[in-house]
């Protein structure tokens, strides 16, 4: 028999909340030291939202939101009104469930009738996993199952980076390496040396695969092939390579500007040096390239920071690490004028009649990480999404269906 623990002040109001719910079918589980399970999706769906944004929980998990919706907009009404095409970029820290909810998101939209592509940038992809169907390959694949068109794509960032080694070096020869120490010849050498050219085009920067995937859909979207989808859901990178993506048109435009400043020295030194070396017209090539790459890059971060077409969503879990992880994403984003409204706290442990000693741990822990996020200056203000943690893997479209009606209301 399970042995019953006093439930902690939080499960109690949880629990309280769950009796007085209006949402059906509230599943509350008892838990022993034996049985740590918290919740089965196997066995019933019955699951209470945690969503704060419409109904206040109890006192000590309501988090303030000072962009609440107009009064009886739903999170999701916002998110799926419209015929626009609408970017929704989602991002956090690693296995935070980012792409559970992005998939779930993608999932939901095409069910609500928007024709909808769910990308992957992240270099470790999880998308294939996560829809349970071969996603790789680079091409668009239809999802099966939703009742409006479902594309997925997992772009390859090796081909991405294979492409900027391409963009710099020449005739699939020597690489930039001797681009650089060929322009270099002579009163240019000091001087190239400092600029430490050659590592930046031998090693890509950290973010430029993500930011060439992002770039790449870009362009496929703007043809009219692709003009039908109206939702796009990217899946992005971990924290880190996400900011370091925003920041890469300013790298680029520091490092090309210095060579295309040079660039414009060996024109002027023209014929001799033509003559000399024979070669620069490549060289040149290799400088246009790079000049495209950032134009591209440019193109990425204006995406990001358009009000109008795009969101970035922040997923988290109620972990201290992960809420200062997130602060920081937020404050990072704020400072590149990207627009975040909403942030998603995943796996909270769903409401439980008694825990055990682990859960009521864990609770506490919970409970402590959404205070957190209640009293920080870049979190408080973001719209609270509760997304409860489930027993099983989410994976395959009608396990996605059921999270995305969970976390997207
Ligand atoms: N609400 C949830 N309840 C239970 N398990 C979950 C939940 N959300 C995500 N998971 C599980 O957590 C794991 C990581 O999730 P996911 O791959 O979506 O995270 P991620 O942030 O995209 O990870 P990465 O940074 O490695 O790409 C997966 O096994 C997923 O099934």
């Amino acid at each position: 028999m399970a042995t019953r623990l006093v439930p902690s002040t939080f499960s109690a109001s949880l629990h309280s909340l769950a009796s007085r719910s209006s949402m059906a079918m509230v599943g509350l589980v008892s838990c022993s030291p034996k049985t740590l399970t918290p919740f089965s999706l196997t066995k019933s769906f019955n699951f209470i939202s945690l969503s704060t944004t419409r109904k206040p929980l109890t006192k000590s998990l309501q988090v303030r939101s000072v962009s609440t919706p107009a009064e009886g907009v739903t999170v999701f009404d916002d998110m799926v009104s419209g015929t626009k095409r609408k970017y929704y970029m989602l991002g956090g820290k690693g296995g935070v469930g980012k792409t559970s909810c992005a998939a779930s998101l993608a999932v939901k939209f095409a069910n609500s009738g928007h024709p909808t592509l769910v990308v992957s940038t992240d270099p470790a992809h999880s998308l294939s996993d996560s829809f349970a169907q071969d996603l790789t390959g680079g091409t668009l694949v239809p999802v099966e199952g939703p009742d409006s068109p479902l594309f997925a794509l997992e772009i390859n960032p090796e081909k991405a980076r294979e492409e900027f080694r391409s963009a710099t070096q020449k005739n699939g020869g020597t690489g930039v390496q001797d681009f650089m120490n060929g322009m270099g010849l002579g009163m240019l050498a000091d001087q190239l040396g400092e600029l430490k050219l050659g590592e930046l085009l031998e090693t890509p920067p950290p973010g430029l695969d993500e930011a060439m995937a992002i770039s790449k859909v870009i362009q496929f979207l703007e043809s009219q092939d692709y003009n039908m989808f109206t939702r796009i859901v990217f899946d992005t990178a971990p924290t880190g390579h996400t900011l370091r993506l925003l920041s890469l048109p300013d790298f680029l435009d520091a490092s090309i500007g210095k060579i295309l400043k040079f660039r414009q020295k060996i024109a002027s030194a023209t014929s001799a040096i033509k003559s000399v070396f024979g070669q620069e017209e490549t060289r040149l090539d290799a400088a246009d390239k790079l000049e495209k790459l950032r134009e591209r890059m440019v193109k990425v971060r204006e995406l990001f920071r358009d009000t109008d077409s795009t969101e970035f969503v922040i997923v988290t879990i109620p972990t201290v690490m992960a809420v200062s992880e997130s602060s920081r994403l937020r404050a990072s984003l704020k400072k590149e004028n990207v627009p975040v409204k909403r942030l998603v706290v995943n796996q909270i442990l769903p409401p439980s009649a008694s825990d055990c000693k682990f859960c009521a741990m864990k609770r506490k822990d919970q409970s402590r990480a959404l205070d957190m996020i209640r009293n920080d200056t870049e979190l408080s203000s973001l719209e609270l999404i509760q997304a409860p943690l489930v027993d099983v893997e989410i994976r395959g479209v009608p396990a996605l269906k059921f999270l995305g009606d969970i976390i997207w209301k």
